[in-house]
């Protein structure tokens, strides 16, 4: 589904931690703002064959039945998931098979398929990210800058 390769909230929202934790051997103690990375699960190459790819035989068996993947996460999981899902999915499913069954689509005269380059934005730049305990380094395309931005914003507001 092309919702997981275009990774939409790859950083879903912070959340924090209401007691301290222990998850797979870390401890993180009660109140910290927690990112849950959903890139890494979204581009993960032991889930998906072909992980920068848009490829739909991702959620087929073998005998071309839709299967369900569990890390297939670009809404988030748990209590807090996208409540939007349902409605997302209706509109995306809608919009598509409209224009599906309206239009042929090709790639630009004298470019192949295998030539289509589907990166959103190809320049990226370093964001450093410090709290007291500790210091976040990435690399951010435009659109993850864009809502880094909104995410910090909104952490902020709280
Ligand atoms: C492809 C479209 C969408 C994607 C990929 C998406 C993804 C996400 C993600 C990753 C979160 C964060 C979940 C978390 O905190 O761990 C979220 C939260 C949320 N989304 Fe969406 N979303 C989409 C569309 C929508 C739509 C259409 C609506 C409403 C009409 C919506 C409403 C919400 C709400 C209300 C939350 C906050 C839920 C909470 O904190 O309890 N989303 N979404």
């Amino acid at each position: 589904m092309q919702i997981r390769l275009s990774n939409i909230v790859p950083m879903a929202i912070p959340h924090r931690t209401s007691r301290d934790v222990s998850l797979h051997g870390y401890f993180i103690k009660e109140g910290t703002t927690v990112f849950p990375l959903l890139t890494s699960v979204l581009y993960d190459e032991s889930e998906w064959e072909n992980p920068f790819t848009f490829n739909p035989s991702h959620f087929l068996d073998q005998e071309g039945k839709f299967v369900r993947r569990d890390a297939f996460m670009s809404f988030s999981a748990g209590r807090r998931v996208c409540l939007g899902e349902g409605l997302a999915r209706m509109e995306i499913f809608l919009f598509f098979t409209s224009l599906l069954q309206h239009f042929r689509f090709t790639p630009p005269p004298g470019v192949s398929e295998d030539e289509l380059d589907l990166t959103p934005f190809p320049c990226h730049c370093l964001l450093k990210l410090q709290s007291p305990d500790h210091v976040f380094l990435m690399t951010l395309t435009p659109i993850q800058q864009a809502e880094m931005k909104t995410t910090l914003i909104q952490s902020s507001d709280i």
